[in-house]
């Protein structure tokens, strides 16, 4: 009833909670130029739930069903199967109440693009509910908050990637929705629209108790800014969990990277022991060692004649990259920077 699912945004309960979600997407037939393509399992029975006020995000390598799985989060795309409730709402049934409830940033967003940035926000504003004073006075708002008023007035086709991606983001930022959903928002920017970026949305949980469901593949990115995060692989939740907890499950092991100045020096026993188990690409090999054995290793390439064949030398401990693999993840789509 409205009555209640209305009481529920306000209360306890899960910001959203997904069950047992399929979607497939059919095979095409072949046509004149374009070959025939398989049906496609985009989402195999996820199950998930976002806390209120988390910042949960969703890792996985391209094609993993990441964008599957938000676009029917916030209804645009309808499941084959499976419950999806967002604030109490169910949204399986009742799609046409996500605008309501919560702000989508998708990967692409032409919709907008013939619109000076300033129009684009206070539009977008205006049809989430703003009077038309309070959505000028919103608009002008995030648009300081995000460095973009002397942008104001361009239309988003004349930005460059990066600066509008940063107005999709004000789009998506403006109006106040429980319920931010944001697909790689940050894609294309420099670090001080990123850092822009994440302070805008830090300041909506904090002080509006937001809570943000965030697509990446940037396992830098994840480690940095996430509570929790489900790792999706080929339409599967393959692990969820704070970054910390599902580092742990990769040990204690260390990452050592060893960077050559040109060839690895194989005539020193230490670095032809290193070899086999190094990974290499080009100049760069990584091991994953134990405390003892990464420790022995990097005394011995410091240390004796491999020294001087040694450009740079890094040791680290586990990144949401090596529990990927330790997960049986493809690394491919993953981005390290
Ligand atoms: N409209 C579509 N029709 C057919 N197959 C699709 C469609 N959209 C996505 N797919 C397929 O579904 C799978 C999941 O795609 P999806 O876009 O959800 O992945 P993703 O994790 O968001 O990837 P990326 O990181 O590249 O954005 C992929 O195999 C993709 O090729």
């Amino acid at each position: 009833m409205e009555t209640g699912a209305r009481q529920d945004e306000t209360e306890g309960g899960p910001a959203c909670a997904v069950r047992d979600l399929v979607k497939t997407y059919p095979a095409q037939r072949a046509r004149r130029g374009t070959p025939a393509a398989p049906a496609v399992r985009a989402c195999d029975g996820v199950s998930l739930t976002v806390r209120r006020g988390e910042l949960f995000g969703l890792l996985g390598p391209n094609g993993a069903g990441k964008s599957t799985l938000v676009r029917q989060l916030t209804g645009l795309l309808r499941p084959d199967a499976g419950h999806i409730d967002v604030l109490g709402h169910d949204l399986v049934r009742h799609p046409e109440r996500a605008a309501r409830l919560l702000a989508y940033l998708g990967q692409e967003s032409t919709a907008l693009d013939e619109l000076t940035v300033r129009l684009a926000v206070e539009t977008t504003a205006r049809l989430r509910g703003l009077p038309a004073d309070d959505a000028r006075r919103a608009t002008g708002a995030v648009l300081e908050e995000l460095g973009l008023s002397v942008l104001g007035h361009r239309p988003l086709k004349r930005l460059s990637g990066g600066q509008r991606r940063l107005a999709c983001v004000a789009t998506a930022l403006v109006g106040e929705r429980p319920l931010l959903v944001l697909d790689e928002p940050t894609t294309g920017m420099d670090p001080v629209a990123r850092r822009a970026v994440w302070a805008a949305v830090d300041r909506r949980r904090a002080e509006r108790g937001a809570t943000v469901v965030l697509v990446t593949h940037n396992v830098i990115e994840a480690e940095s800014v996430l509570d929790r995060v489900a790792v999706l692989d080929r339409g599967r939740v393959i692990a969820c969990d704070t970054p910390g907890g599902l580092k742990a499950l990769v040990g204690d092991d260390v990452r050592v990277e060893l960077v050559w100045r040109d060839e690895p020096p194989l005539h020193v026993p230490e670095v032809a022991a290193l070899g086999p188990t190094a990974q290499r690409s080009g100049r760069r090999w990584t091991l994953r060692l134990s405390p003892d054995a990464a420790r022995a290793a990097v005394a011995a390439v410091t240390g004796g004649p491999a020294f001087a064949a040694l450009d740079d030398f890094s040791l680290a401990t586990p990144s949401l990259e090596d529990v990927y693999l330790a997960l049986g993840g493809r690394t491919e789509g993953l981005v390290k920077a």
